[in-house]
């Protein structure tokens, strides 16, 4: 797929994942609509894909509120070229078993992964399919089919996510729809599962201690990788890191 004045929507730019992945897009040539809901942060990243020398607007919002999303696919048909989005935004909450989390944990858990992928699908997609094709990337997890003691909320949303993914490929063929798993990466999420309680924090220490993780460009150039070759091999499937 040609990235080169393509507009996508990029959820949880502001940092980790969601931060390499707008400057890798930005360096192949892609312009950008990019999410998360501090203002500050994100227009740091902004202003940094702007200076790769394509067009990038900050939308400063909850990825799982109506409004963020409507005008995210606003802002991109502004842009112009609008090609799809990249689903990235998450939350962990590690640590409690299922029923120590609050309702607001819960809530936050669901509506970050799940509300604001449907919410993107119900703005993006009909206009994409009028165009007819596209792209639509959601950040998966391993998470979605291993249950561990402390996760439980996220990987049942990871699921989740990854379903939405699986179903939006066969009620829209013509728009290629991917999960996008990404190894197990250095970012802020890891940090908060070594600093949880429980046995998760021992996991994710383990991982650290085992050098198991990537680094958060490396993972955003296998994605660019997919997306700047043919996506449509892993249309209704999961694209790993190591597959790029
Ligand atoms: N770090 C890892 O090892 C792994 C991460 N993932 C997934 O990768 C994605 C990115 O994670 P990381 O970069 O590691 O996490 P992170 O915590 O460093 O970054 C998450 C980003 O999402 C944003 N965000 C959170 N809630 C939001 C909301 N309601 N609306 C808008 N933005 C919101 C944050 O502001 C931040 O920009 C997540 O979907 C996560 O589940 C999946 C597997 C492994
Ligand atoms: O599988 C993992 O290592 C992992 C770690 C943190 C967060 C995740 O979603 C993961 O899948």
């Amino acid at each position: 797929m040609e990235l080169r004045g393509q507009t996508l929507i990029l959820t949880g730019a502001s940092r980790g994942i969601g931060r390499a992945l707008a400057l890798e897009l930005a360096r192949a040539g892609a312009n950008l609509v990019l999410n998360a809901r501090s203002e500050e942060a994100l227009e740091q990243v902004t202003r940094e894909v702007q200076g790769l020398g394509v067009q990038a607007r900050a939308v400063v919002g909850d990825a799982a509120q109506d409004a963020t999303a409507q005008f995210a696919v606003k802002a991109a048909k502004v842009i112009g070229g609008f090609a799809g989005f990249i689903h990235n935004a998450g939350v962990l909450h590690p640590g409690p078993r299922l029923w120590e989390l609050s309702e607001a944990e819960f809530d936050q858990v669901f509506a970050t992964h799940v509300k604001a992928g449907f919410l993107l699908a119900k703005y993006a997609f009909p206009n994409l399919r009028r165009q007819g094709s596209g792209i639509a990337v959601f950040v998966g997890s391993g998470a979605a089919h291993h249950p561990r003691v402390g996760w439980g909320a996220y990987g049942a949303a990871k699921a989740a996510e990854h379903y939405l993914a699986f179903n939006l490929a066969q009620e829209a063929p013509e728009i290629t729809t991917l999960v996008y798993s990404p190894g197990t990466v250095d970012t802020e999420m890891q940090r908060q599962g070594r600093a949880a309680k429980g046995e998760i924090a021992q996991m994710f220490q383990g991982f650290q201690r085992e050098g198991r993780l990537i680094q958060p460009e490396e993972t955003a150039a296998a994605l660019v990788r997919i997306l700047a070759g043919e996506p449509r091999r892993f249309h209704g499937k999961i694209a790993t890191y190591n597959d790029a």
